[in-house]
């Protein structure tokens, strides 16, 4: 396989701020790459590093050439902050955008392919809603059918219907061999897209691997999450029941979080009498859930920081 995207000790510092401390990645041809992170990790940083829009320390190709060299219908970018002209209308501004390449594709397609069909096409961009707005900024990204494309926080404000169907539009330029660079902070969004994953923390890229992988390696183990009941979390989460159960034979470790009790280590098959147990400690047990490690559990064991998802992701 041959690397589309290749950072060799890549650096950058605004002031005293070191924004990347020294990245170094390779992202083959055909390649989903995921990059998460929190706020101020250093991902836009490093997007715009790989695009050629900042200048940063280290080696970066990008399709075996320097950013500011390769071929720009090759490129398809997705800015975090993007606001195209504001009196255009998304028709406009695709064929605007399009008519900066040789050989792009129709407006009305990929219109199509964001989702701003009927009346939204012939509206002001200024007076589209943010997730319109957002849909349209993708499809700028998309009008010359880029071999690379980086998207930096591409469905932000966009609502869950229309979130998948950009994840179904990114999936099907994948299964076309399209490399991508995603940037994003919804965990659902890169385990579902993302060939490997990559966290980068303080300018530092911590982890990089597959989402089972990443998983296997720092996800923990499957859970059990238990609501007590009697309202004593809520009267004072100090008091919380978090019973011992070591008499118990499987290595379940407990826990209390958020005014919530979690038994780490509890299989399906170990449920029913972890469940007894709690019972026979006499805790109240109001509801349970039980959960497998996802990127979420990988979040928090490699930044160090919780992760607190929107669209009904886990909370830890
Ligand atoms: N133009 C700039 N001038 C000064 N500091 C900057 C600039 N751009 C980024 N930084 C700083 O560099 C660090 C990395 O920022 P960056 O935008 O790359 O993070 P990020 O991971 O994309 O964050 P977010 O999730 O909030 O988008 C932050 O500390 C940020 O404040």
């Amino acid at each position: 396989m041959t690397a589309a995207l290749v950072a060799e000790g890549v650096r950058k510092a605004y002031g005293d701020v070191t924004a990347l401390d020294g990245v170094s990645l390779e992202i083959e041809a055909g390649e989903v790459f995921g990059l998460v992170g929190p706020n101020g990790a250093g991902k836009t940083t490093l997007v715009r590093a790989l695009t050629g829009t900042a200048r940063a320390d280290g080696r970066v190709r990008v399709l075996d050439a320097a950013p500011t060299a390769v071929e720009r219908s090759r490129i398809g970018l997705l800015p975090q902050s993007f606001s195209p002209a504001g009196r255009l209308t998304p028709r406009e501004l695709l064929a605007q955008y399009a008519g900066r390449y040789d050989d792009a594709r129709e407006p009305e397609a990929v219109l199509s392919d964001v989702g701003i069909d009927g009346p939204a096409r012939e509206r002001w961009y200024e007076t589209l809603s943010g997730g319109q707005k957002r849909r349209v900024c993708v499809g700028i990204a998309l009008v010359n059918d880029p071999e690379v494309l980086f998207l930096d926080e591409p469905t932000t404000g966009i609502d869950p219907a229309g979130r998948r169907a950009l994840w179904g539009l990114l999936e099907d330029l994948a299964a076309g061999g399209t490399t991508v660079l995603l940037t994003s902070h919804s965990m659902a969004e890169v385990e579902r897209l993302s060939d490997r994953v990559g966290f980068l923390n303080g300018g530092r890229l911590v982890a990089v691997g597959t989402p089972g992988d990443l998983i296997a390696a720092h996800g923990g183990r499957s859970r059990l999450v238990v609501e007590p009941g009697d309202g004593v979390a809520e009267s004072d989460p100090t008091r919380m029941p978090a019973p011992d159960l070591a008499d118990l034979d499987g290595g379940f470790e407990v826990s209390t979080r958020r005014g919530r009790i979690v038994v780490e280590g509890v299989g399906p098959r170990d449920i029913d009498r972890v469940v007894a147990a709690f019972d026979a400690r006499g805790v109240d047990v109001e509801s349970l859930t039980w959960t497998q490690p996802d990127l979420g559990d990988v979040y928090l064991a490699v930044t160090g920081e919780s992760f607190e998802g929107g669209d009904g992701e886990a909370v830890r």
